[in-house]
């Protein structure tokens, strides 16, 4: 069963944790991004779960591989059930990533998920100067061998390279979904995916964040997700 991440985009932990109490019981997951962890630092992550959620800590680290390593290293410590990198930083930084989640996880006992980012949902073709005849499907689904290789947990990517993916790197090898919205928001997302649809692809977590904290009732918005993301049977 697929499951849904909020992401919690909020300059500060106080509207984090409002919103995060208005979820509270609608769903299992959020998301701590760059906005709100540069804002409020690691404490964020403990306030989360010490309310009972699992917590995808969105960093997206990319840099020299023994920078990642340490970054990962540090991020299993300050107690996230999911860290990310990005994949674009290259074989020996995935494998340094990999490298420092073991470190961490034999420090702390605690083993987060490792995913790498392929290309981003705000990103289509025109953002990208791809070479002929190469989509960017491709180069998702490149990255995505690579990240396999690496033997990292999976990877972030569009509903629309979800299937491509698993059948390529199995189906044990996760899929998140961002841009996940019900219709055209006109927003910053390129590749974007109803709920169902990428429930479908084999997406097995689902990203939102706008479409549910910004709806008047974010828990009802979220039922709604999960009530789409519930109807598909695979
Ligand atoms: O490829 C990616 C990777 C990460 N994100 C993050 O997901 C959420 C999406 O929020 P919405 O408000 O539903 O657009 C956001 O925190 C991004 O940083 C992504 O969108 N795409």
């Amino acid at each position: 069963m697929a499951e849904l991440v909020v992401a919690l985009d909020f300059p500060d932990s106080t509207a984090a944790l409002d919103m995060a109490t208005r979820l509270r019981g609608a769903v299992n997951w959020v998301k701590v991004g760059l906005e709100l962890y540069t804002a409020t630092g690691p404490s964020i992550v403990g306030a989360l779960t010490d309310m009972g959620f699992r917590v995808f800590l969105d960093l997206k680290f990319m840099d020299i591989p023994n920078t990642v390593r340490g970054a990962v290293r540090s991020a299993v410590g300050v107690g996230a059930d999911m860290v990310n990198v990005h994949a674009c930083g290259g074989r020996r930084m995935l494998e340094a990533a990999r490298e420092g989640l073991e470190d961490g996880a034999a420090r702390t006992g605690r083993s987060p998920i490792l995913l790498a980012v392929t290309v981003l949902t705000s990103m289509d073709a025109t953002d990208l100067a791809l070479p002929e005849g190469t989509s960017v499907a491709d180069l998702a689904l490149a990255y995505a061998r690579t990240v396999r290789d690496c033997e990292l947990d999976g990877v972030v990517c569009s509903g629309h390279e979800a299937q491509a993916i698993k059948a390529a790197c199995g189906a044990d090898f996760a899929c998140l979904t961002p841009g996940i919205r019900m219709a055209d928001a006109g927003d910053d997302q390129r590749r974007v995916m109803t709920p169902e649809m990428a429930v479908r692809a084999g997406s097995d977590y689902l990203v939102a964040g706008r479409p549910i904290t910004r709806a008047a009732s974010p828990a009802d918005a979220a039922a709604l997700f999960l009530e789409q993301m519930g109807r598909v049977v695979l």
